[in-house]
């Protein structure tokens, strides 16, 4: 069992999907302490995980090695400020998954000199299936990125990037993502459904065809475009549904959503990254 003394700051979503994903490598509850200030959410996570409920942001820190921030952007600023005074007399490794918040940002906040992470993971680390994108500052260690890489690979893939900037379109990527499959899931149920399919049904055909979509295109030779033309035969039935889904500029739309994410990651660093 993995015994690192972890903290979590902020017990919600992604937080969860993490620490789900790190139990079920193998990672020891008791060694992982959380806090938040709704004691609700941190009973319900306590009960889920057999997490440790600490009963403040700086009680959590001062137990641990490692320091996962994962608040929202808009509340960063007032946590990592509460947190600068323990960091610099422990000097854990810190590890931010808030969207748009700089490393530089974070580093002054939590007073200076301080080993950051700054990464980009996606709820699917719940069932060990995430994507995470990380930079590391120059006062982080090659010890220290490999135990927070360490980290992140137990809930699915890793990788580094040498450009912070980039974590932005990484956001709008592989962050904001799986609501994307999510949506074409849905989409794809209710379509069925208006063509006679019960919901059962419908659900289940197209969940599946997404996860056997993915897992060829994961572990297949051939490029996304090659398998899709595998299923094309000419005259069929999917070359009259792809060409509905390209005249209705499928390409064309993702690329905005994207820009969209890509630009929101942008404004939340400018809006929340400012403060002092
Ligand atoms: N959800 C996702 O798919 C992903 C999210 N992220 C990033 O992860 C971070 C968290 O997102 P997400 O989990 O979705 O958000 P949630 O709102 O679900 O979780 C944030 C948690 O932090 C708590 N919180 C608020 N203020 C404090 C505080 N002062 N101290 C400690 N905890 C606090 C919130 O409590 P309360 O609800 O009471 O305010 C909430 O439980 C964000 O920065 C986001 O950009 C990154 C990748 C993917
Ligand atoms: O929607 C958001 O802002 C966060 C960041 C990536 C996924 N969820």
């Amino acid at each position: 069992m993995k015994k690192t003394p972890l903290a979590f700051i902020g017990a919600g979503n992604m937080a969860r999907s993490l620490i789900g994903g790190l139990i079920a490598d193998g990672w020891d509850p008791a060694s992982i302490s959380v806090s938040d200030p709704d004691p609700d959410q941190l009973a319900a996570v306590g009960r889920l995980f057999g997490t440790r409920s600490a009963k403040d942001n700086t009680s959590a820190v001062e137990q641990s090695e490692l320091v996962v921030l994962a608040v929202k952007p808009q509340v960063m600023h007032d946590v990592a400020c509460e947190l600068a005074a323990t960091v610099q007399a422990r000097h854990p490794l810190v590890i931010s998954i808030a969207a748009g918040i700089c490393s530089n940002d974070l580093e002054r906040w939590l007073g200076g000199n301080c080993a950051l992470v700054r990464c980009m993971p996606n709820t699917p680390a719940l069932v060990q299936s995430g994507a995470t994108a990380l930079f590391a500052n120059s006062a982080a260690s090659d010890d220290q990125k490999a135990l927070a890489e360490s980290i992140l690979r137990a809930v699915g893939l890793t990788l580094w990037i040498e450009d912070e900037s980039l974590l932005d379109a990484v956001t709008a990527l592989s962050g904001s993502g799986p609501a994307y499959f999510f949506l074409v899931i849905e989409a794809l149920q209710e379509a069925g459904q208006s063509l006679g399919l019960d919901d059962k049904t419908a659900r289940l055909l197209a969940v599946q065809t997404a996860f056997g979509a993915a897992k060829m295109a994961l572990e297949s030779r051939d490029d996304a475009a090659t398998l899709r033309q595998k299923v094309t035969s000419p005259g069929g039935t999917t070359e009259k549904a792809l060409a509905v889904l390209e005249e209705g500029g499928l390409r064309t739309l993702f690329n905005d959503a994207l820009k969209a994410a890509r630009d929101r990651s942008r404004e939340l660093a400018k809006q929340f990254g400012e403060k002092s």
